[in-house]
């Protein structure tokens, strides 16, 4: 079966800094794929390579959208949303001073003919566009369950809201792979679970995920496959079971010597 996405010797320098050194998995379609590994192992590198913030030094990113292949390294970030790849950011990065429902509606607009800023002004001819980007939008707001939030200012929402509205303005670019930046990050226990049932619903929808994550729990329970990176190489691929008692990542994880204690 041809993956999703097919992440092919992938190097990426900065200068002297090797972040990523020869790295290649694939992302299956309809899976959560966990991308692990130390602060500074060359996760966040990665995920800016697929999302076309960064070019890669070298190696291939090739993404299947139906029967169509696509070498997709150096492409622009708008050019992959359209192609079908969204993500959300480590940092939160909303329009703080918008809506809830701004939030979404201007990433929507990547999926629309009409700009963001002119359909504010509401030309006639954008009006019945942009009336179905309202209902689009909130429908992924309901999605992600922040509908009754939606004329709120975004800032003025919990920290797990934000990071929640942050996934639906991703899904509103109706993409095909979603890539997820430490979603987990500051939550409390109730917001992590009601995260991990929106990532299966996310699974439902045909969307399939990648996920950065920390809390190993998190990730060991919902990701039935594993990458694992450490110094920009990867070190180990698998199930949780394998990746758990894996040598190479223990050590990674805890330090020289950890895996034969
Ligand atoms: N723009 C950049 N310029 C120079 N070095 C960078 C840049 N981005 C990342 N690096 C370096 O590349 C390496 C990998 O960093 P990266 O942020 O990808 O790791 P990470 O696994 O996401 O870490 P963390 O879990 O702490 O977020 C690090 O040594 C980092 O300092």
């Amino acid at each position: 079966m041809t993956p999703l996405l097919k992440i092919d010797s992938i190097t990426k320098r900065f200068g002297g800094i090797m972040a990523l050194a020869d790295v290649s998995f694939n992302v299956i379609e309809g899976e959560i794929l966990g991308l692990i590994g130390p602060n500074g192992a060359g996760k966040t590198t990665m995920f800016n390579c697929i999302a076309g913030v960064y070019k890669p030094t070298s190696g291939d990113i090739v993404f299947t959208k139906g029967d169509t292949s696509r070498r997709i390294n150096g492409f622009k970030p708008e050019k992959m949303t359209e192609m079908g790849i969204s993500r959300t950011f480590q940092n939160i990065r909303l329009f703080n001073a918008l809506t809830v429902l701004d939030n979404v509606r201007i990433a929507r607009h990547c999926r629309t003919k009409s700009n963001f800023f002119r359909s504010v002004l509401r030309t006639r001819f954008q009006k019945d566009e942009e009336r179905a980007i309202v209902e689009d939008s909130m429908y992924w707001l309901d999605f992600v369950g922040l509908g009754h939030h939606a004329l709120a200012d975004a800032n003025s929402l919990s920290y797990g809201d934000q990071r929640r509205l942050e996934i639906a303005r991703s899904l509103a670019t109706e993409p095909k792979l979603l890539l997820l930046d430490e979603p987990a990050a500051g939550m409390n226990p109730k917001e992590t679970r009601m995260l991990v049932d929106l990532i299966y619903a996310i699974l439902d929808k045909g969307v399939s995920v990648m996920l950065i994550e920390h809390d190993m729990k998190l990730v060991m329970s919902i990701c039935k496959r594993l990458v694992v990176l450490d110094h920009g190489t990867l070190i180990a691929e698998g199930g949780p079971k394998d990746i758990r008692e894996n040598p190479q990542v223990i050590e990674a994880y805890l330090g020289r010597g950890a895996a034969h204690a």
